[in-house]
């Protein structure tokens, strides 16, 4: 049976797990096939914290180092909701080191799922706007969930902010210069068959078919002989990376004083307000 294939792995933030005595991540050795699915799992809405993210991080690491495994299915436990990007909260009224703090765990997480040499196949359970699609975008390939809820993009500027400009080069990699430039300039969050055409997703799938359909393509990534694929993923993927890591402190200081501004924290306020309002 395919589900045999699994084994599994969750990302929790701290403030929702049970006994501090459980581990934060947690990773089963049981597998014998060498996929692994790493479920996010903060509630309400999956937003990527400082948490999270490190979390994410260290999830990953410990995969890459353990040999047993070969590939990573990306996906979510909240019903509805793949991530809802990056946490806004953490970009509102903190302090300048608590921004560079977290801008850093965004690069990281970024450079970690971006060059990594496990197959990632992002099964798309929910709705995925910005920091949310990002993390799809860095996977190999994706599958969709065909709800029309479901929809996918880099929104940045309907926030009031900018795309950075590797988040940029991931959707250019991904969709052509022209698509991301159209997506980018407008916010646009694409439902499923609009994402398919453009080329932001490579399958849309029945909801109940996401996990079956993304360990069936995660058989044929595996197919193809490790080094083989590595190799070539680096060299489609690292020319992107190194323009990051040649200036990863510089593009934090960029945030820094970008997210500082006065007229940014205003209207990252303001979303914030109007997610809250939308429910009274
Ligand atoms: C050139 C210079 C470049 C330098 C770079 C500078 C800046 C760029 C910086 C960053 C890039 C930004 C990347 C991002 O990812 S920003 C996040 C974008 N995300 C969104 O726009 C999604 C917002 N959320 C939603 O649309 C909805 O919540 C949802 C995901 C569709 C789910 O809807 P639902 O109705 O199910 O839930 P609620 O809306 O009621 O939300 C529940 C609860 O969660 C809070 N919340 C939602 N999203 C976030 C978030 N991203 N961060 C923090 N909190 C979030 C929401 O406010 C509710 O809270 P409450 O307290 O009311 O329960």
């Amino acid at each position: 049976m395919a589900q045999d294939l699994v084994d599994g792995l969750l990302i929790k933030a701290r403030s929702h797990l049970p006994p501090p005595s459980e581990p934060l991540g947690k990773l089963s050795k049981r597998d014998r096939k060498g996929v692994a699915v790493i479920k996010l799992k903060n509630p309400p809405v999956n937003s990527l914290s400082l948490e999270v993210l490190t979390e994410f991080v260290i999830s990953l690491e410990k995969l890459e180092n353990d040999k047993t495994f070969r590939g990573v299915i990306v996906t979510s436990d909240c019903p509805g909701i793949f991530s809802a990007g990056l946490d806004l909260t953490e970009m509102c009224g903190k302090s300048q080191a608590h921004y560079a703090e977290f801008w850093r765990a965004v690069q990281e997480l970024w450079l970690r799922l971006y060059l990594s040499n496990l197959v990632l196949i992002a099964a798309i359970n929910g709705v995925s706007p910005a920091g949310g699609c990002l993390i799809s975008l860095t996977c190999d390939y994706r599958v969709l969930a065909d709800n029309p809820k479901y929809n996918i993009g880099l929104n940045e500027t309907l926030l009031g902010v900018v795309a950075p400009s590797w988040f940029k080069d991931t959707l250019v990699n991904t969709v052509g210069h022209r698509t991301a430039e159209r997506a980018l300039q407008l916010g646009l969050l694409f439902p499923p068959a609009e994402a398919l055409r453009v080329g932001m997703v490579d399958q849309v799938v029945p909801e109940d078919q996401v996990h079956s359909t993304a360990l069936s393509v995660m058989a044929q990534w595996l197919a193809v002989p490790d080094h083989a694929r590595q190799l070539t993923k680096s060299l489609m993927r690292k020319p992107t990376a190194d323009r990051l890591v040649k200036q990863r402190d510089a593009d934090i200081q960029y945030f820094l004083q970008f997210v500082s501004r006065d007229s940014i924290q205003k209207s990252l306020r303001m979303y914030l307000d109007k997610l809250r309002q939308k429910k009274g």
